[in-house]
């Protein structure tokens, strides 16, 4: 039998080029894969994945047997969907995948009756109602980690899958938890997989859960820390100019082997310095002094962008920006007719051999009715899950089951596409790891929000582990870390002057104000 050799892990601060070199590793590798088997790459967003087929499809034609997707897709096709049901009888054959999490079915069940469970009669509800829905083949977003890890308890199954994959590639490593670790480790241990993983641990914003309790205990620096496993140690900044990187690197003082993260810059052009807009009354006030520096530096419209991580802020930035934005999937429209195609089926509870034999309907069928859905969601008749029922009723004399709820707004991200010259970059942190543009203005929602962001301390950034916001010292790095040649910061609060000075410490230039009547905007 071949020898696959160790699993490796590349670590490296942002911008370093893993996802480059991973991609280079992938198509050195595509020369010997076997036909017969797969090659799969997972990453942890839709648009890390749209950024990795980019690549690759700048540089090859994709064969059918490579595979590049999220961690639940990935997981679903190769694993939920073929075997969850074989040994389970819990699970039905048929499997629909919807587009929530068990506890948005519970809190719909809840919304209406004004009753409050606790803790305690929730969790017992939330396994009943798991059972239940997976009895029906329904599969929530959150089951499919839960269900793949009890198909692998199988030991035939684990050696289907290692001989079905023959390259494990892993990008954002950090934020593997530990169930995905643990089918990872079982590949391993098959011996038949050549895994690359790659990562930076400084980016891990996932929040802690009950199985990860300390920073330490995170999966990439378990598995950097074992023999089993060949690490690497990149410490080039490939992406920003050395104002930035000098930056970024108060906050890179992690000590590894007798060394810092700290990373040198490949750039020569040095770079304006990084810039605090004082303008906190509303995003509105910010663009001028953020737009004033990109065109000083000639950068285009598509190069710029505004990141949050609270949601209301996003929202603010695209009010600002008067909608005319971009987001960073939202070219993802080849899955937008199966999105939607999934959403009506299982609104309207049922399955696609179910629902076609019964309305006398062919799959095709079926793809032109979620098509005209994506019209009326295009044209905003369908704003919400209201307006969608009326739809469906009045355009297929259809009746929705109201009892799963999902979000037509994450459906519109899905489909809604904007070609304006004008429209910039608006996304949350999470969505736009691994992404980078020329200029970004990281908004920060509140002051408190903002230390954290600008803690610099790595024991105290480790160390908070406040169950809400354990991620934000890293959060705000990944914010920091994805502009190119300009970076502004932010915050939707006044600032207090320590916050003030700790800026100043980290080499950061503060504004004053330019517009004479902020007020008025
Ligand atoms: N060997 C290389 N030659 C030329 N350009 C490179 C090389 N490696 C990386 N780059 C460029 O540097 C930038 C950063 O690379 P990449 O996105 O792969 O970094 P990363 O380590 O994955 O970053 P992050 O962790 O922040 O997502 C990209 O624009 C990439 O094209």
């Amino acid at each position: 039998m071949i020898n696959v050799g160790k699993p490796k892990i590349v670590i490296a601060g942002p911008g370093a080029g893993k996802t480059h070199g991973m991609v280079d590793e992938i198509i050195q590798a595509l020369k010997h894969l076997e036909r017969h088997r797969y090659m799969v790459v997972v990453t942890y967003t839709n648009s890390a994945t749209k950024n990795i087929k980019e690549r690759l499809g700048k540089k090859i034609a994709i064969p059918p047997n490579l595979f590049i997707g999220t961690i639940h897709s990935f997981l679903n096709r190769f694993i939920v969907i073929p075997y969850s049901s074989l040994n389970n009888n819990d699970i039905n054959g048929e499997k629909l995948f919807i587009q929530c999490g068990t506890d948005d079915v519970l809190n719909r069940m809840f919304k209406n009756t004004g009753e409050t469970p606790d803790f305690k009669a929730k969790n017992y509800i939330k396994s009943r109602l798991t059972t239940s829905l997976n009895k029906d083949g329904y599969i929530t977003y959150d089951q499919t980690l839960n269900l793949a890890e009890k198909s692998l308890e199988n030991k035939r199954l684990k050696e289907i899958l290692a001989n079905r994959i023959q390259y494990l590639y892993v990008d954002e490593f950090q934020d593997t938890g530990n169930k995905m670790f643990g089918i990872i480790e079982s590949l391993r241990k098959e011996k038949k997989t050549t895994i690359y993983c790659v990562g930076d641990p400084e980016q891990y914003i996932q929040s802690f859960d009950s199985s990860i309790k300390n920073f330490q205990n995170i999966p990439i620096l378990r598995a950097s820390r074992m023999n089993q496993y060949e690490t690497t140690l990149n410490k080039t900044n490939r992406r920003s100019v050395k104002t930035i990187v000098t930056f970024l690197n108060n906050f890179s003082q992690r000590i590894c082997e007798a060394n810092t993260f700290e990373q040198y810059c490949h750039s020569e052009i040095s770079g304006v310095p990084v810039k605090f807009i004082s303008a906190t009354q509303n995003i509105t006030a910010m663009l001028p002094e953020f737009f004033k520096r990109c065109d000083s530096n000639k950068i285009p419209y598509k190069e710029r962008g505004i990141i949050a991580k609270k949601k209301d802020v996003v929202k603010k930035a695209v009010a600002a920006l008067n909608g005319n934005v971009l987001t960073p999937d939202k070219s993802a429209k080849i899955s937008a007719v199966s999105e939607i195609k999934d959403t009506l089926l299982s609104s309207l509870g049922t399955n696609q051999s179910a629902f076609c034999e019964e309305q006398g309907l062919t799959p095709f069928d079926l793809r032109i009715m979620a098509v005209q859905i994506i019209r009326a969601i295009r044209t905003e008749i369908i704003t919400n899950e209201n307006s969608f029922a009326s739809f469906i009723k009045d355009t297929f004399d259809l009746v929705i089951k109201n009892d799963l709820p999902f979000k037509i707004d994450n459906l519109r991200q899905i489909i809604v596409s904007n070609t304006d010259t004008e429209a910039i970059m608006v996304s949350n942190i999470h969505r736009f790891k691994g992404l980078e543009l020329d200029a970004v203005l990281a908004v920060a929602k509140n002051e408190v929000e903002l230390n954290l962001w600008l803690e610099s301390n790595t024991e105290t950034r480790d160390g908070h582990s406040d169950r809400a916001t354990s991620d934000y010292p890293r959060l705000g790095y990944v914010a920091f870390s994805r502009a190119r040649k300009v970076l502004c910061i932010a915050c939707l609060e006044p600032i207090s002057n320590s916050t003030k000075q700790k800026l100043n410490d980290l080499g950061v230039e503060i504004d004053t104000p330019t517009l004479k009547f902020p007020e008025l905007l």
